[in-house]
This record gives structure tokens, C-alpha cells and sequence, in this order.
């Protein structure tokens, strides 16, 4: 196979964009190889990448470098060389900022200014957090006594899994592939990343810098293409792959499972999510409305975090309406490096598809629309993108498909409540259970109904703020395991304990 220094080598096509080029990246190197797929701006609905499906051969060869490396230098060296080449690549995703954001905006059509302040710095903040939190643990030790009256000591080592496969979706690529590549690495592992092949780009362009900061060949190595039959499904079923780490669908978690089962692999599972919140009638109403627009319409409903059913005491049912309706409105839908714009299209026309599907579904329930419901009317190259209208529903049933199943757009349900426990009862009423956001300024309550959500995190008078030292993760189907911090490390990493007879 041919290797080739960067995979930023444009092609020359006859458009009037040249076609960034995305091939997989081996053993420290890009390849030739492989079948070609298009990757689209979801701006403008024109194609702007090629990148190159990996057959089952490729995904054999990435599996191989990834223990070669496993085996070698890399799973040799010392901490302080590991943890300074993961800082090494923190600092360098910041030298080339601007490239990782131009990559992860041609590829998602996000506003200029989200991936600016979240994306690409949690990206490169991934690093650094692990690369820290490596350093600071500690293992167990327990002394024992023995049959024959002496003493035995316990003591625990923590070892790299091996090869790790990071399975990412499209929503945030480079800040969910990074928040498990990064802690995989300071483990000591090699992995091999299938992102989403909708959004390839940014876990490309972090094969180059891989390769500029020194890392050893093979410790991380990226394969494209898609998920049954091609090269997700390769990796997941791979006998050489000792552990998955997967943000994405529930579905698609249910199949990996499947395809892992044969060859017991760990899992790691951030799935779907209805999540809930709940707005209390002592809120901050200004700061629940602010809140709570941004949580329902960043990166246009499409975070697995975002809550889709607002339950709202009655009393102030009106005003938080009002407010949330005042707040969609004033979003601008539009190309990400237009000034003012803070609505992004959805990933794809199909994602597209899906999402007004719920808003057609949600009038056959009943809904009254508050704002929204179709597609905004665009000039221009923006006219080709997947734009849908930020939508507002009330007058739906908690029992409505709309209030269950999974959306993933700018779309919410404001239902009503009266009692803390019908509010409580209609949020935990869901085969979900990522995250929760509960408005108040009671602080008993706070406390009380923070605790009784069956999620994985629950939020009170804010929303995404993320420590990421925390458990993270979901319940029920939203998740198996917790990342983050110290949960990461003991994922990516197992203990030998060690019996010493004194
Ligand atoms: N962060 C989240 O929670 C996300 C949730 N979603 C939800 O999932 C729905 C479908 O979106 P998709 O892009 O199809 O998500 P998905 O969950 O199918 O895809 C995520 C990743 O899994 C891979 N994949 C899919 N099937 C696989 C298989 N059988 N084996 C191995 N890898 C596989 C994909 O190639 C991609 O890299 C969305 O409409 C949304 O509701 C989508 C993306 C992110
Ligand atoms: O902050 C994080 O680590 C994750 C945020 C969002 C998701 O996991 C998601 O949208 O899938």
C-alpha cells in the first residue's frame, strides 16, 4: 500500500471547491486503499470531502499496527513520556485550531462560533484532563491474614486493555471521539476510531497530528466507512479488538453488543436519550427560558443531552411559553461563517427526513404549534442545506410518540404539571435515562428531585456543564458504564492484583 504524508491532498475535480481528500490512516501513516464515498456539507448540501471505505483487509491491518504498538515502544514507555505526548497533542490541536474548525464546520454546518467555543477547545481539553488524570491514581492494597497465622499483602497493577476500538457519531465528532480516545491512550492502549461517516474529517485531520507530535505508529489509527457489513461492523466482531467504547444510537448499541458478544469485549455505551426537564414555578423564570432554549436548540437538538419534554407547573405554564417561543424565534438559521447566524441544518437530508417526520407526527397527535414545524425559507447556497424551523409543541399527551421516541432536532414538548410527584413520575416514565434539567429555587427540592431522576446526570438550574472528572453516562437504555475521569481510566484500563505471601 502507498503511504502518504498528510490526507489533507486535495484533489482536482472541477468543482469550484477543491475536494478535501480522507483516507485511513495505519501504523502512523495514510494509505492508499480502499472504496471511495462521498461526505456532504449539510450547509449547502454539496459534497465537499471523498473519503475511503475500509474492507475487512484494512481493518486486519489497522488491528495488527494497533498491537504491534501495543507491544513495542508504545507499551513500553514511561508515564511521563506518554502523558507529554498527549499534552503534545492538546497543544497541537490548538497551534492548528483553525483547521479542526474548518474541517468539523464543513462537515456539520455548524455555526462558526459553537465549534469554536466548544468543539475544537473540549477537543484539545480531552487531552490535557487525561493526560493529568493518569498521574494522580492510585491502586488498592489490602494485607490479609493467612491459615498458617502469617500475613499476605494484596496489591493491584493496572494494565492497557490493548487494542480498543472508538466507535463515534456525528453530532460533536471531534469532542465525543476525543473524550475516549484521549483517556484510552493514557491507559497505555492503541485504538482504532470508525467515526461516523457522515463526519470523518476532524478524526483525520487528528492522524496528522498524531504523526507530527511523535506518537508511536500504530497507537491510533482511523478506519472509514459505515456500520453492518463494513468497517463498524469489522471492528466490533474483530477478535483482536479487547474492548468497544460507542456514543451513538440505542439500536446501533444493540447491534454492537451483538457482534461483540462472541469474542467478550468491555463495553462502553453512551446511547439515546427523551430527556426530561422540569420547571418548577419558583424558578428563575428569565434564567429556566434561557436555559432551556439553549439546551432544546444548540446545535440544533442534535446533543443526546437535549431536553425534548419540558414539564412545566402550571401556574407559569404561559410566561415560560411565551418565553421559549421569543427565544426560538430570534435563532437565525444560516451558512456557519455568516455573521449572526446561530442555527446550523441537520446532519443529512435523511436525518432531515426523520425530524420532520416527528413534526408531521406530533400535529396527528394533537400538538398545538407554538413556532416552527417545517423548513425555513432559505436564499442562496443555504437553500441546499438540511435546515428545519426550531419547533415548539404544546397540547400533546406525555403518552404521545412524540413525547417518547428519540427526535434528535430543534424540537420540544411543553407539558404541564401540577405536584412535584406527577412531575417526577412523567419525566422517570421512559425507557431512556441520559440526563435531566430541573429549574427551582428550592433548595430541598433541588436536592430531593435532582436524586429521584433515573438519568445519569442530573442537572439543577443548568444544563451541559460539564466537569470532567465526573460520571458520565446513562441509565436504563440510554447507557452502559459511566466515562470521565477516573470512571474512564478504570474502563480503559484492568487491574492484576498481585498476592504476596510475607
Ligand atoms: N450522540 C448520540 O446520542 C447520537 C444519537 N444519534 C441518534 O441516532 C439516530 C441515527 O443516527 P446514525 O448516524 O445512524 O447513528 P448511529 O448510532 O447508527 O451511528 C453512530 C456510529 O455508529 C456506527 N455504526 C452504525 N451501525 C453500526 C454497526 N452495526 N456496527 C458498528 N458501528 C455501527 C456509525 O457508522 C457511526 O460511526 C439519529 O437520528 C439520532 O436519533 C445519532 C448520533 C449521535
Ligand atoms: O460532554 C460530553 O462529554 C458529551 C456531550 C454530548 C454527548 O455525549 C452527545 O451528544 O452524544
Amino acid at each position: 500500500m502507498i503511504a502518504h504524508a498528510s490526507q489533507t491532498a486535495l484533489a482536482s475535480t472541477a468543482a469550484e471547491r477543491p475536494k478535501r481528500i480522507l483516507r485511513n490512516f495505519i501504523g502512523g501513516k495514510f494509505i492508499d486503499g480502499g472504496t471511495p464515498f462521498d461526505i456532504f456539507d449539510p450547509a449547502t448540501g454539496s459534497v465537499h470531502a471523498t473519503a475511503y471505505e475500509a474492507d475487512r483487509a484494512i481493518v486486519d491491518e489497522a488491528v495488527r499496527a494497533a498491537r504491534k504498538a501495543v507491544e513495542g515502544e508504545w507499551g513500553n514507555m514511561t508515564l511521563a513520556k506518554r502523558r507529554a505526548l498527549l499534552t503534545r497533542v492538546a497543544d497541537r490541536i490548538e497551534e492548528r485550531f483553525d483547521e479542526f474548525l474548518e474541517a468539523e464546520i464543513a462537515d456539520t454546518g455548524k455555526p462558526h462560533d459553537l465549534a469554536h467555543h466548544l468543539d475544537i477547545p473540549r477537543g484539545a481539553a480531552n487531552f490535557r484532563v487525561f493526560a493529568d488524570a493518569i498521574a494522580n491514581l492510585s491502586t488498592e492494597t489490602f494485607e490479609m491474614d493467612t491459615p498458617d497465622g502469617g500475613k499476605a499483602l494484596n496489591y493491584a497493577v493496572r494494565k492497557p486493555l490493548g487494542v480498543v476500538g472508538v466507535i463515534s457519531p456525528w453530532n460533536l465528532p471531534l469532542l465525543l471521539m476525543t473524550w475516549k480516545v484521549a483517556p484510552a491512550l493514557a491507559c497505555g492502549n492503541a485504538v482504532i476510531v470508525k467515526p461516523s461517516e457522515e463526519t470523518p474529517s476532524t478524526t483525520t485531520l487528528l492522524g496528522e497530528v498524531m504523526a507530527e507530535v511523535g506518537m508511536p505508529d500504530g497507537v491510533f489509527n482511523v478506519i472509514h466507512g459505515f456500520g453492518p457489513d463494513s468497517a463498524g461492523e469489522f471492528l466490533t466482531s474483530h477478535p483482536g479488538v479487547r474492548a468497544i467504547t460507542f456514543t451513538g444510537e440505542t439500536r446501533t448499541g444493540s447491534a454492537i453488543m451483538k457482534a461483540a458478544a462472541p469474542t467478550v469485549k468491555a463495553l462502553s455505551f453512551e446511547l439515546g436519550g427523551k430527556n426530561a426537564a422540569i420547571v418548577f414555578a419558583d424558578a428563575d423564570m428569565d434564567a429556566a427560558v434561557a436555559g432551556l432554549a439553549r439546551a432544546a436548540f444548540l446545535n440544533t437538538g442534535q446533543v443526546c443531552l437535549a431536553p425534548e419534554r419540558i414539564y412545566v407547573e402550571r401556574p407559569v405554564l404561559d410566561r415560560f411559553v411565551a418565553g421559549m417561543k421569543e427565544k426560538a424565534e430570534a435563532l437565525l438559521p444560516g451558512l456557519p461563517n455568516d455573521p449572526g447566524v446561530t442555527l446550523g441544518p441537520v446532519i443529512s437530508e435523511e436525518h432531515r427526513g426523520k425530524v420532520l417526520g416527528y413534526y408531521q407526527l406530533a400535529v396527528e397527535e394533537g400538538a398545538t404549534v407554538i413556532t416552527g414545524g417545517g423548513i425555513p425559507d432559505l436564499a442562496g447556497d443555504a437553500a441546499g442545506g438540511y435546515f428545519v424551523q426550531p419547533t415548539i409543541w404544546t397540547g400533546l399527551p406525555h403518552e404521545a410518540r412524540v413525547c417518547r421516541e428519540e427526535i434528535f432536532g430543534p424540537a420540544c414538548a411543553i407539558i404541564p404539571f401540577d405536584t412535584e410527584e406527577e412531575a417526577v413520575r412523567m419525566a422517570n416514565d421512559s425507557e431512556y435515562g441520559l440526563a435531566s434539567s430541573i429549574w427551582t429555587t428550592n433548595l430541598s427540592r433541588a436536592h430531593r428531585v435532582g436524586k429521584a431522576m433515573e438519568v445519569g446526570i442530573s442537572w439543577v438550574n443548568c444544563w451541559f456543564l460539564r466537569d470532567l472528572r465526573t460520571p458520565f453516562g446513562g441509565a436504563k437504555m440510554s447507557g452502559v458504564g459511566r466515562e470521565g475521569g477516573e470512571h474512564s481510566i478504570n474502563f480503559y484500563s484492568e487491574p492484576t492484583n498481585i498476592c504476596i505471601k510475607l
